[in-house]
């Protein structure tokens, strides 16, 4: 097919007439885009209404319930305009069936309009929602109305899609009726016996039938039309994480073969035994190295579980071989911290390690960018700031990226592009159950360290109102009398990082008039050595009540804090609480979370609470609040980056997404260029679904 006949599918939508750039952006909010600039007629089409209005109902006016959406054939009896100049008075027009009469009231009607659609002594159909007024049935601003008869009357059936404020409903049906329109008849990307297996309709005959449905049976996420269209987004995701893996992997690794002296020095100098969990994720991570086909393994661990160590003794395995590896962090914070443990624990080890973030400047920067270059630094330990240009590696082995989902296919492969194809280990704290490794990660190799090391007390996790306040802080003052390390976690603020920074420094404030100066504060916008100093500060004792926002998440580690309260809980997502959570209970002490919340609580809100006093196991929490929240936000809006689904689910299409990627393995494994027939189809695939890093891989061949 010549490019120029797909160009209706991927014009923008400012292109259409009646589109200008302001509603454009706020088609492209509705989409969850950023801008309306590159959105495209195929994002509209691929936008599922959420539910359908059904105007079959057609009871006769006196039958009508209160409320009810109904349609009613009525002849139009009497115009009645407001008198002139009262144009609060509104326009009605008076009419009936064989059952009763109704009025029908305009506001700021214009009467030849009127006139037109409600001709006198003519019949019309009206749909809209019925009302009753002392015994009198009337119907404001009918929906939809058109001639008895006539050729065109409306769709009885009308999806309705989610909207955002100030984009009317009908420019958004225009603009996606003219997009289906322009659709071009496009050659099938799926094989024929899976279509014929799974019944799917085509391509065309199922965006149709997702903007036109036929009743509600049709709005079942598993109705043919669109469950091909769910498989589609499946398989577009997974060729993609697919083809990604493929070029990973096509450059053959260097294998990591050390004598064992360093890392037999690391462990005789651990204050600790690993668990077998930590042992064998430690075997499977040196296995791979060993070889020339490249690693690329998730390591995945609960909070707390100990993966900062698997991941050192895969660093200094390099070091040993005679090269470099990376450790990146998600933030400065995070940086410092694995930087940190890290020299503490090569004390004597004669391993030198590097810092870089993008805040090394000047001096420090060129000095620590030639230790990388001529090899001096064997770990280097850092932010995204790693794999900037401008780093150029001595013999880089092997990349670890910590909470990988915060970077992203697309940063995974720049960093791979550094050195000879270094190995990869993604470490994710957020225990994520199958179905979103696989749809997130694709197909890589999965070591799970699924029990905490010995020694660690459960977490006594209470929920409380907040105003048993005043009881708390007693509890509070006693901690801290007897040593104790307490975060108090402020109220997430979704509107606006602003608000929450007042908030949390209000709630600073208060603490500190209460306990003096061991209260410290950190929240997000604080410069990054200012979040430094705070976080010292709070493990040297200096401070002992850290007050902050969510910064301190992921990651952060400080094995004697204790107790963590958590503000406003109902606010936030499970995965995010259970990750809050997860910053105590880090030591031998035995820890207590306390959950205070503002009633009365949602349903959603008390079942989370409730699961977060049941359980600790954070497999079970994920599973949870999948089930809860739905895919797309199991990772708490703010932190995700995962990808969104418009069309599949996880909880329902599972099936589906284990089909999906064995069908984009075979496809990559067969035509790894995708230049087949069925190739150049899949292509439009990935375009439609914008799987760009896909797309970018095979134009670079
Ligand atoms: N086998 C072990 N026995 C005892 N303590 C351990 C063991 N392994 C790690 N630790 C300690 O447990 C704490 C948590 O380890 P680490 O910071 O690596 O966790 P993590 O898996 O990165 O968790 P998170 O994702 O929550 O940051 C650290 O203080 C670490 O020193």
């Amino acid at each position: 097919m010549r490019p120029a006949e797909l160009d209706p599918l991927f014009v923008p939508i400012t292109s259409y007439s009646g589109i200008g750039p302001k509603i454009a952006d706020l088609i492209a909010r509705a989409l969850d885009r950023e801008s309306g600039d590159d959105t495209r007629a195929v994002d509209l089409i691929l936008l599922p209404p959420h539910r359908l209005i059904d105007r079959r109902h057609r009871p006769g006016v006196a039958f009508a319930q209160e409320s009810e959406i109904v349609t009613l054939s009525l002849h139009i009896d009497r115009h009645m305009p407001p008198p002139p100049g009262r144009r609060n008075v509104p326009y009605r027009v008076l009419a009936h069936d064989e059952t009763g009469e109704i009025a029908l009231t305009f506001f700021n009607a214009r009467s030849n309009w009127l006139e037109k659609q409600l001709p006198l002594g003519e019949k019309v159909l009206v749909s809209g929602r019925m009302e009753w007024f002392n015994g009198r049935a009337s119907m404001v601003h009918p929906d939809r109305m058109a001639r008895e008869g006539s050729d065109d009357p409306f769709p009885v059936i009308e999806p309705v899609y989610p909207l955002t404020a100030g984009l009317s409903p009908r420019i958004l049906q225009k603009a996606i009726d003219a997009a289906l329109e322009a659709l071009p008849v496009l050659p099938e990307w799926q094989s024929k016996p899976l279509i014929d297996k799974n019944g799917f309709p085509s391509f065309g005959d199922s965006v149709a039938r997702l903007h036109a449905p036929r009743d509600h049976s049709d709005m079942d996420p598993n109705a043919p039309a669109r469950r091909r269209l769910a498989y589609d987004e499946l398989l577009a995701g997974q060729l993609s994480l697919a083809l990604v893996r493929q070029r990973i992997r096509a450059l053959t690794g260097k294998p990591v073969r050390g004598d064992g002296r360093l890392r037999e020095q690391l462990m005789a100098a651990l204050p600790f035994h690993l668990t077998t969990g930590q042992i064998q994720a430690v075997d499977d991570i040196l296995a791979d190295m060993n070889s020339e086909e490249r690693m690329l393994r998730l390591l995945q661990g609960d909070v707390g579980s100990g993966k900062t160590i698997v991941a050192l003794i895969a660093l200094v395995a390099c070091v040993e071989a005679g090269g470099q590896g990376v450790l990146m962090a998600p933030t400065e914070v995070l940086a410092n911290q694995h930087f940190a443990t890290i020299m503490r624990l090569l004390e004597n080890s004669g391993i030198r390690c590097a810092f870089l973030t993008g805040r090394t400047k000047g001096r420090e920067r060129a000095d620590v960018l030639e230790k990388i270059e001529n090899g001096q630094a064997g770990i280097i330990i850092g932010t995204h700031a790693l794999f900037q240009e401008n780093v150029n590696y001595y013999n880089l082995l092997l990349a670890v990226v910590d909470e990988q989902h915060r970077f992203g296919v697309h940063q995974r492969l720049r960093l791979t592009a550094k050195g000879a194809a270094p190995h990869m280990l993604v470490m994710t704290a957020t225990p994520i159950p199958r179905t979103l490794v696989l749809s997130a990660f694709g197909d890589m190799d999965v070591s799970r360290l699924s029990e905490k090391p010995a020694g660690r007390k459960p977490i006594a996790t209470a929920t409380m109102s907040i105003d048993r306040l005043p009881e708390i802080l007693d509890r509070l003052r006693n901690a801290i009398d007897a040593g104790r390390k307490i975060y108090w976690i402020c109220p997430l603020v979704e509107e606006s990082d602003l608000v929450e920074l007042m908030s949390a420094e209000k709630r600073f404030e208060w603490l500190k008039e209460h306990f003096g100066t061991v209260t410290g504060l950190i929240h997000g916008r604080m410069k990054a050595d200012e979040k430094d100093t705070a976080m010292q500060d709070f493990k040297s004792g200096k401070t002992r009540l850290l007050v902050a926002t969510t910064v301190i998440e992921v990651g952060v580690d400080v094995p004697d804090a204790s107790i963590m309260v958590i503000e406003h809980a109902e606010r936030f997502g499970l995965a995010q609480l259970h990750q809050l959570r997860g910053r105590v209970g880090r030591g031998d002490e035995a820890s207590s979370c306390i959950l205070l919340y503002k009633g009365p609580l949602g349903a959603t809100a008390k079942a989370r609470l409730s699961i977060m006093r049941q359980t600790e196991d954070g497999f079970r929490v994920a599973e949870e609040d999948l089930r809860l929240r739905g895919e797309g936000e199991l990772l708490g809006t703010r932190q995700s980056g995962m990808p969104g689904f418009r069309l599949a689910s996880l909880d329902v299409h599972a099936d589906l997404l284990e089909t999906a990627r064995n069908d984009a393995r075979h496809i990559v494994h067969e035509d790894p260029s995708l230049s087949s027939e069925r190739g150049a189809a899949l292509r439009m695939l990935l375009h439609i679904w914008r799987k760009d890093e896909a797309v970018r891989l095979l134009r670079a061949g």
